[in-house]
């Protein structure tokens, strides 16, 4: 009766456990979860919302229609979910741990809200997103970082409010110059505009987290920006290699030209275009000179440079057929 599909490479995905009275109390997690009401699994990032208030204000920010299916990572127990399906015409819930889908399962079962609730047992980064209209999740934060390119990568959604680490929140913000902008700032600005929602504080978790949260919202540009995600993120990746260099110190480096004179061949050839001549690099470190001088940026530092001047480096770059992904 529940939607529940395993999800992962096959083998990976551990089968749900039952448990039932068989199970010694107390040598099971689940039984601890379910005798004391604590989350214990740090390594999964078990942080449970127990202020109502705090998931309140979540969802009542969301913008929720009825019609909106919504992904959530990460449910846990559910305090976030049912107040979802409350209102969303659907949830898509992925869930790593089995013993806390058993928890959700149990927690919605024979209530209205069952048939709107899809379980997707599974690791959200081992697998594709599934369709949804908006995502509101209380991330575990190990995973903040690559679900959030995965998310940007992915694209097709209305928004996105998710709860992080604070200093992981200030990082999606930080804007040129300030000291936490990043590879990770200006990826994430090139594809959506990031606004602060909230700042809550750890008493609100339990177990409480080592460290300060905060809410943040994501909505895709429109347009999208002319460029995949991946291929800006090479570029990126190089620039904010080291942040505080000049561009065309950053660009004289080795294995930086070994790579993309790489790729500027592997493209070429792909399009039965004459090939740069075999001088040892030289001419193609005289290529990538140019295009860095030609479109002002040879002297720019990454740390303020922000994501109109990265994608007119990257096109520029682009036209002479020198590619980052
Ligand atoms: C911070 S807790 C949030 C729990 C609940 N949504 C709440 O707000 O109280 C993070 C949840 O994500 C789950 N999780 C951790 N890593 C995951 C992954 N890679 N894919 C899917 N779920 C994951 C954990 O088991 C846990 O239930």
């Amino acid at each position: 009766f529940f939607s529940l599909q395993p999800m992962g490479k096959p083998g990976k995905q551990k089968p749900q456990k039952q448990h039932g009275n068989k199970m010694p109390e107390g040598s099971d997690p689940l039984h601890r979860v379910m005798k004391q009401n604590i989350m214990f699994n740090k390594s999964k990032g078990q942080h449970i919302l127990k202020n109502p208030a705090v998931v309140k204000a979540m969802v009542d920010k969301a913008g929720i229609k009825s019609t909106d299916t919504v992904l959530e990572i990460g449910p846990g127990t559910g305090n976030l979910t049912v107040q979802l399906l409350a209102k969303a015409k659907k949830v898509v819930a992925f869930e790593i741990d089995p013993r806390l889908v058993a928890e959700l399962q149990k927690r919605v079962m024979a209530t209205p809200l069952q048939p709107k609730l899809e379980i997707l047992l599974g690791d959200v980064l081992k697998n594709e997103l599934p369709y949804f209209d908006l995502c509101v999740s209380n991330l575990p934060y190990q995973i903040s970082s690559p679900f959030i390119f995965k998310l940007i990568q992915h694209g097709r959604f209305r928004a996105t409010l998710v709860m992080v680490q604070k200093e992981f929140a200030d990082r999606l913000t930080a804007r040129p110059g300030d000291k936490l902008y990043s590879r990770l700032s200006a990826n994430v600005q090139l594809h959506c505009r990031v606004s602060h929602v909230m700042k809550v504080s750890k008493s609100n978790f339990r177990p409480p987290p080592k460290v300060e949260s905060a809410v943040v919202r994501l909505e895709p540009r429109v347009p999208k920006p002319p460029v995949q995600a991946a291929e800006f993120d090479g570029l990126l990746r190089v620039c904010f290699a080291r942040k505080n260099k000049t561009l065309l110190g950053e660009f004289k480096q080795k294995s930086v030209l070994q790579l993309l004179e790489k790729n500027h061949r592997a493209y070429l050839t792909a399009r039965g275009l004459p090939a740069p001549p075999a001088d040892g690099g030289a001419s193609f470190a005289e290529l990538v000179r140019r295009v860095l001088t030609e479109s002002g940026f040879a002297a720019s530092r990454a740390r303020s440079m922000d994501e109109d001047d990265l994608l007119r480096l990257l096109l520029a770059f682009n036209r002479a057929n020198i590619r980052f992904a």
